[in-house]
């Protein structure tokens, strides 16, 4: 069996007296998409940004190949090779998409002059963003802030990347190219771990599904054994959503 590239082992985090992650694991092969769904407040996000070092945890640990990455910082994580994109997107908005790019792949990689520039352009070209290169990012519609979203978690040279809820508030027509996108990712050799409401599209990219609920591992597996546990259907998808429906979003 292949050594996992994410290792998160009996994490626990409270915020005063809520506890939002309670006992969670969880593991990443190098390349495997792994997905995240569960209700709002589950502790998603907190544990996206426990893995990205964000946050710490008050219990467990974060292994990243190996090494123990628990104590370090957002920063040293990142140059680890944690890139992160955020639920709502936060571009530089009066610099362009290329430029924004830019600062991603200098910040996260260290490169400087072409090299930088190469890795920008590159992460624009996975994220679908070349054409729009030279305009502010403040101007983008929707579906090409998400794009800039990966497109700057891409740039710092990745091995595993964070998604949270980039197919949120994107039309139906638009999901599929932006699902094709995050495939390409596994293609690359990226791992990703991709928090998404939108259930159908993280089902058409990954191969195992985690469902959290109150910051606790309610199930993980095959994707599809996971949405048609009772539970899963119970806490989060609603008894009338059948998993054979083209459109399954999370409750509210
Ligand atoms: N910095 C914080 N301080 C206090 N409480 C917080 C903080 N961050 C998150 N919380 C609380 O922790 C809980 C989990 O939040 P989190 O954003 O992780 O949930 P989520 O599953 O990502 O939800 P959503 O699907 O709505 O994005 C919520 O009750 C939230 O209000």
């Amino acid at each position: 069996m292949t050594a996992p590239l994410l290792e998160v082992t009996g994490v626990g985090k409270r915020f005063g007296r809520l506890t939002v992650l309670d006992d969670v694991s969880l593991s990443v092969a190098p390349g495997e998409a792994f997905g995240i769904v569960g209700p709002n407040g589950a502790g998603k996000s907190t544990l996206l940004n426990v893995v990205n070092g964000v946050l710490s945890p008050d219990a467990g640990t974060v292994r990243l190949d190996g090494a123990d990455v628990t104590r370090s910082g957002a920063a040293a994580r990142c140059r680890a090779g944690i890139g992160r994109s955020y639920q709502v997107p936060r571009p530089f908005g009066g610099m362009t998409v290329f430029e924004n790019a830019l600062v991603a792949a200098s910040f996260g990689t260290g490169a400087r002059g072409r090299a930088a520039a190469e890795g920008a352009w590159r992460a624009l070209e996975t994220a679908g963003l070349t054409g729009v290169a030279d305009t502010p990012a403040g101007a983008l519609r929707l579906l090409d802030r998400k794009r800039l979203e990966l497109a700057r978690a891409l740039a710092t040279g990745p091995r595993l990347v964070l998604l949270d809820e980039i197919a949120g508030g994107l039309t139906e027509a638009e999901v599929p190219a932006l699902v094709e996108t995050v495939r390409d990712l596994g293609r690359q050799g990226v791992a990703v771990v991709w928090i998404e409401h939108v259930v159908h599209a993280l089902v058409a990219v990954v191969t195992r599904l985690m469902c959290l609920t109150y910051g606790r591992v309610l199930a993980v597996g095959e994707p599809r054994a996971v949405l048609a546990d009772p539970q899963v259907v119970e806490v989060y998808l609603g008894s009338t959503i059948g998993t054979d429906d083209p459109v399954v979003e999370g409750t509210p």
